[in-house]
Order: structure tokens, then C-alpha cells, then sequence
């Protein structure tokens, strides 16, 4: 899956550039030692700047789309937006070992115990890398289980390798495993997982927004338009 945005969508492109501005604000926030004055000085100041950009609303996050290229874009996705600050953002790559894989250092942000990663920080990772291992395995589907075993706490703020694959089939139903690892490979965090394509998906192209009827199970909503 691509997040990237090409020339002539220059739109796009500065919404992007304003995620990555906002990701290293809430970076800046969840670090910062200035003093109170500053505080509330630069609150003001982003208090207006959330007026300004609330002008004009969209009803949902970017759409998960088609992409420049034909291939599959979802700028507004929690894991893998370039438009969603929340996102990291992660890139999914293939592996050449099969599978998909992710190079991925995780922030102070991301922090749950003291100096290491929040546990449901890396479960939402490998969620989407398993999701997306069986999609391009060719089986699109929605989570029904993860399971998540934490072999060796997880730090934040060094390069660190995330894989997965798709494992098996039988029916709607497939399943992933994936890990979380350092350089070396020394795994982390493993999961496995159960995809179900949803019965509401079957006979249509889950990869071609156009064949999908806005409401399916856990389909993104469709644009409905500016509210603003
Ligand atoms: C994020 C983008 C999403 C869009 C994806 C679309 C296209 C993808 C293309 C590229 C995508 C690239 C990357 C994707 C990346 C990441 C994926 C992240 C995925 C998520 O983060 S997604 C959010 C969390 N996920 C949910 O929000 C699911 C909520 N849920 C439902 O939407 C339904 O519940 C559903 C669809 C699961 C089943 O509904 P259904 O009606 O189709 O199936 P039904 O109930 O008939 O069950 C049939 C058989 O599955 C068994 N079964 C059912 N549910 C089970 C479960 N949970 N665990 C174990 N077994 C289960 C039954 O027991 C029966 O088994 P049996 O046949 O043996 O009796």
C-alpha cells in the first residue's frame, strides 16, 4: 500500500507536510520542559491555529482510494497515513523473504511502561502489517482475533524491523503471523492472527472502493462533503 502523494495533488501534498509538522508538535508536547508562561503563550497560539483549520471540515479522514499508479492509498489510516498525524507514519514494504515488512523507530510519544513502548502501540502495528500481509495475499479482509505475545519489552527511539505473512486459508477465514524485531532479529513482540473476509465483502473487489457499499462492515464511511 502507497501513501505516496504525486505532483498534482499539491493539496495533498501540504496536507501531509502539515501531519508530519503536527507529529513533531505532539513529539515536542510529550517531551517538553518550558516553563508555564510558555505553556499557556503557545496554547493560545494553537488553540487559533485548530480554529483556523476547523474552517472548512470533511466528514471523514482521507479515503482509502485508488491511488496515482493504481495501487491501493489510504492517506487517512491511523498506522499508515502520511495525512493522519497519529499515524508514525509506518511504510509497508514487501519482503524479499515473502510477506511484508516495516522499518520502524518508535517515539517518547508511544511511550506505556516507563522508557518502553506502550503494548497497544505495538499490537496496532502489527494489526495493519498483518492485514495488510493476507490483502496482498489476496484476501482482503477485517481482524477477528489477535493474539499478542510479548517476549522482551520494546524501546523506543532505535531503528527496529516489524514482519508478517500470511500463513493459511480455509474459507473467508485467514490467518497471519508477524513480529516485531530488532536488527538482529531477535523478536520482540509476535503475533498471530485471524482474518475474516466479511460476508458483506463477498463477490466484490474489497481493493475497488467503487464495488463497495458505503456502511459494510467496517468499510470507511464514504466523504460526505465539507460541514464547515
Ligand atoms: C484498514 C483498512 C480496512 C479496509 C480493508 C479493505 C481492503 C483491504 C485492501 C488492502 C488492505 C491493506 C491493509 C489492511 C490493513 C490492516 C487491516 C486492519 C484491520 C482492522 O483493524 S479491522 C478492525 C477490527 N476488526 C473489526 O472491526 C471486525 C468486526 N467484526 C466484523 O466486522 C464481523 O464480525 C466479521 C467480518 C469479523 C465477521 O462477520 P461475518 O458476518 O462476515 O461472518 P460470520 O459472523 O458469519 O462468521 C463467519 C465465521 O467466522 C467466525 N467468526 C466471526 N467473527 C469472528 C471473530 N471475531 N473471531 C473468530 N471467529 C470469528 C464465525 O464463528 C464463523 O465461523 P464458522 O464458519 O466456522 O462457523
Amino acid at each position: 500500500m502507497t501513501t505516496e502523494v504525486t505532483t498534482g495533488e499539491s493539496g495533498l501534498a501540504a496536507l501531509c507536510v502539515l501531519a508530519q509538522q503536527t507529529r513533531e508538535l505532539m513529539d515536542a508536547v510529550a517531551v517538553t520542559d518550558v516553563g508555564e508562561g510558555e505553556l499557556v503563550a503557545v496554547t493560545a497560539e494553537l488553540t487559533a491555529l485548530t480554529e483556523r483549520l476547523n474552517a472548512v471540515r470533511r466528514g471523514t479522514p482521507q479515503p482509502f482510494e485508488i491511488g496515482p499508479g493504481g495501487t491501493v492509498r489510504h492517506l487517512g489510516n491511523a498506522v499508515t497515513g502520511a495525512a493522519n498525524p497519529y499515524a508514525p507514519p509506518v511504510v509497508i514494504e514487501a519482503s524479499p523473504e515473502g510477506g511484508v515488512r516495516a522499518e520502524i523507530s518508535f517515539r517518547p510519544l508511544h511511550e506505556g511502561p516507563p522508557g518502553l513502548v506502550h503494548g497497544g502501540i505495538s499490537a496496532m502495528v502489527l494489526d495493519h502489517l498483518l492485514g495488510q500481509a493476507v490483502a496482498v495475499a489476496g484476501f482482503a479482509s477485517m481482524t477477528g482475533t489477535l493474539t499478542i505475545r510479548y517476549r522482551a519489552p520494546v524501546p523506543y527511539g532505535r531503528p527496529l524491523v516489524a514482519t508478517a505473512e500470511y500463513t493459511r486459508a480455509e474459507g473467508r477465514k485467514t490467518w497471519a503471523d508477524g513480529r516485531i524485531a530488532l536488527p538482529d532479529g531477535t523478536p520482540l513482540v509476535e503475533a498471530t492472527g485471524l482474518f475474516i473476509v466479511p460476508s458483506a465483502w463477498l463477490g466484490r473487489d474489497p481493493t475497488d472502493p467503487a464495488q463497495l457499499t458505503p456502511g459494510d462492515a467496517g468499510w470507511p464511511p464514504p466523504v460526505t462533503g465539507q460541514d464547515g
